[in-house]
């Protein structure tokens, strides 16, 4: 159920149990308060005296001052505050007197009336409200129990006060709270998100968005191992474009970055997820190829070189295949040296080669 559909003794769980409980812990009986409705009228008749008074005392401290800020609240103020002294006298403390307590707690956090401004204006009303007593009780028995009575009921007011000022302020402390937590969740989910972003451009070639040497070797290494403990095939390509640089010397920077950008784009859609496709360095380029042998790598490569041409006629591409020897401990690097080694026999050839 919404807070909004709740009173305050409900939010609260004050019931008529809970009520006599706290006055039974303040020594108030039923039969004693019963007998502050004698001097309601009494009351009544002094009572613009009163709120005169004590509103005169408040406004002369600068903080209570600040905190009504403009006559419309004063009247305000008065009005509730008369209603507040008679109450005292109603005789009848049950449900609403209890809630009407609520809301002043509730309503002095909400407008930041500090406890220490609230109790000492208490004191000043009690003050107010005794010196009427005494002027008009002239039995000394009676004056001193209806003083203390009304000491007691003050007091049963300000645990009410109390209870839903703290409630308030615990509120807005888990509100606080809450908007933190929300708020470092999705900072962490930023960063988590940001962190694994830099994690994948940091394996990423900039320019072709192949894979970069370095992650190359890392995959390379994972792959080899994997080939030799479950006996499959493992092809390494190793592949170079034929007089690269007289396309930057002739036709610019931007073209050349675009003729290594078609490579990057046509491996990223002609290999498998299992291929590890990479930008070596320059215009070098290496494949590796899991459960594959070299029959079916020359003609993947052999795709690639129809692509190319039919792109850039006038430029060629070299290859060099090795197939990972499976029964030895030849290391990675090696194998690219070797493939690198088969490249540069393909590239004594005119046009696009292959030498496996
Ligand atoms: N546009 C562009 N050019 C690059 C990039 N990285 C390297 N190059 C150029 O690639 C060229 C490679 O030159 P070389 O190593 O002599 O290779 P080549 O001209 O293809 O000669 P061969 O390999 O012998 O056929 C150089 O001119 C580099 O400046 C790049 O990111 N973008």
């Amino acid at each position: 159920m919404r807070r909004t559909e709740q009173t305050l003794v409900e939010q609260m769980q004050i019931n008529d149990v809970e009520i006599q409980h706290r006055m039974n812990l303040l020594g108030l009986s039923s039969q004693c308060l019963a007998s502050l409705i004698n001097y309601k009228p009494l009351i009544e008749s002094a009572i613009e005296k009163m709120v005169d008074e004590f509103y005169k005392k408040q406004t002369e401290v600068d903080e209570i001052s600040l905190l009504i800020g403009d006559a419309d609240t004063l009247t305000r103020l008065r009005d509730a505050q008369r209603q507040y002294i008679i109450d005292l006298f109603c005789g009848c403390y049950e449900n609403d007197y209890v809630n009407n307590r609520l809301r002043i707690g509730m309503v002095h956090k909400r407008i930041g009336v500090e406890p220490k401004l609230y109790l000492s204006a208490v004191c000043t009303l009690k003050e107010l409200i005794f010196d009427v007593l005494r002027n008009t009780i002239k039995d000394h028995a009676e004056l001193n129990q209806t003083l203390t009575i009304i000491d007691k009921l003050i007091y049963f007011d300000t645990t009410l006060v109390f209870d839903t000022y703290i409630a308030s302020l615990v509120g807005e402390i888990e509100n606080a709270k809450r908007r933190t937590e929300v708020y470092a969740k999705g900072l962490e989910e930023k960063v988590a998100q940001r962190t694994h972003e830099l994690e994948k451009l940091a394996k990423l070639d900039p320019l072709t968005n192949l894979y970069n040497r370095r992650e190359m070797q890392e995959l390379f290494q994972r792959e080899l191992a994997r080939a030799r403990r479950q006996k499959l095939p493992l092809t390494i390509v190793y592949f170079d474009l034929d007089n690269f640089k007289s396309v930057n010397d002739t036709q610019g920077h931007l073209k050349g970055d675009e003729v290594l950008k078609f490579i990057g784009k046509y491996l990223k859609k002609n290999t498998r997820e299992i291929d590890i496709a990479c930008r070596y360095g320059g215009d070098e380029f290496c494949l590796i190829m899991p459960d594959c042998d070299v029959e079916n790598t020359i003609a993947i490569c052999n795709k690639l070189i129809v692509a190319f041409e039919a792109k850039y006629p006038a430029l060629h591409l070299s290859f060099g295949i090795i197939s990972a020897p499976l029964d030895s401990t030849v290391g990675a690097e090696e194998l690219i040296n070797r493939a690198d080694r088969k490249m540069y026999e393909a590239k004594k050839h005119q046009g696009s080669h292959i030498i496996h």
